[in-house]
């Protein structure tokens, strides 16, 4: 289970995030949407450690993210580029990943059996570094580095950005597949109102850094959200 209490963080005195409290259950699958600069990958980062709060903080099963770092054992993530080692090809990455999770060369084996489809034959036996590759490819095997070793929460920042559409599909489709099968809590951004509806249970509209909408998705759950990112003009110009 993820808390966040009261968290908050400016930069050069502006606020970019003001959460006073989410709750996000295990085995949730968590949307999280908002326009350029909401503060989604803000938060993610809070929730990584990976910058400071300027106050609250963030507990995952109880603990304070920056106080203790068990979480890393169950948690997977990847935000950006900066997550890889790009001076490895993607196989010496994925073992290197592999390694210090104990997964077995044949879980490993197993990843890239499910795997293949997304992969295309882009990814493996391509013998060369992963910053050769494409951003939609290094988007590919970020998100495979952070589901390789198994979490129980996986957090993604906008993993449809930059793939192709059967990409994008066959990502929907394996997200929703490891959700299920795996009590995963998945915490997912995206701009894509579609594809967060479709693998999430839950969607947070994050504005200026805090939440304006928190809905159970159902099927009026896509409709309500297109109603709240639309702008006025183009309100008044329909009507
Ligand atoms: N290191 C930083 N220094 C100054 N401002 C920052 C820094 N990091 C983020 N910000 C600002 O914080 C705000 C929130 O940024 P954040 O990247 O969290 O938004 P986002 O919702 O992920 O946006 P996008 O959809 O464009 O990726 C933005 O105004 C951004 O410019």
């Amino acid at each position: 289970m993820i808390y966040i209490d009261n968290l908050g963080k400016a930069y050069n005195a502006v606020t970019v995030l003001d959460v006073e409290q989410l709750e996000i259950p295990q085995g949730q699958s968590f949307g999280l949407v908002g326009n350029n600069g909401a503060g989604k990958t803000t938060l993610f980062r809070l929730i990584l450690d990976l910058i400071k709060a300027d106050r609250g903080q963030v507990l995952s099963n109880n603990i304070a993210v920056n106080e203790n770092s068990q979480w890393k054992n169950y948690t997977g993530s990847f935000l950006d580029e900066g997550f890889l080692i790009d001076f490895l090809k993607p196989e010496e990455y994925f073992k290197f990943i592999a390694d210090i999770n104990g997964v077995t060369k044949e879980e490993l084996q197993e990843f890239y059996n499910d795997f293949a489809d997304f992969f295309g034959n882009e990814i493996l036996n391509q013998n060369k570094y992963i910053r050769d590759f494409s951003k939609g490819n290094q988007k590919k095997i970020g998100i495979f580095g952070a589901i390789i070793s198994q979490p129980e929460v996986l957090i993604l920042d906008e993993p449809f950005a930059n793939l192709d559409p059967s990409s994008q599909i066959r990502l929907k489709s394996l997200l929703k597949d490891l959700h299920q099968k795996k009590n995963l809590s998945m915490l997912i951004s995206s701009h894509d109102l579609n594809h967060i509806a479709e693998v999430s249970q839950r969607i947070v509209v994050l504005d200026k850094g805090r939440v304006v909408k928190d809905l159970l998705t159902s099927e009026n759950t896509l409709k309500e959200l297109e109603g709240y990112f639309t702008p006025e003009s183009v309100v008044e110009a329909e009507s």
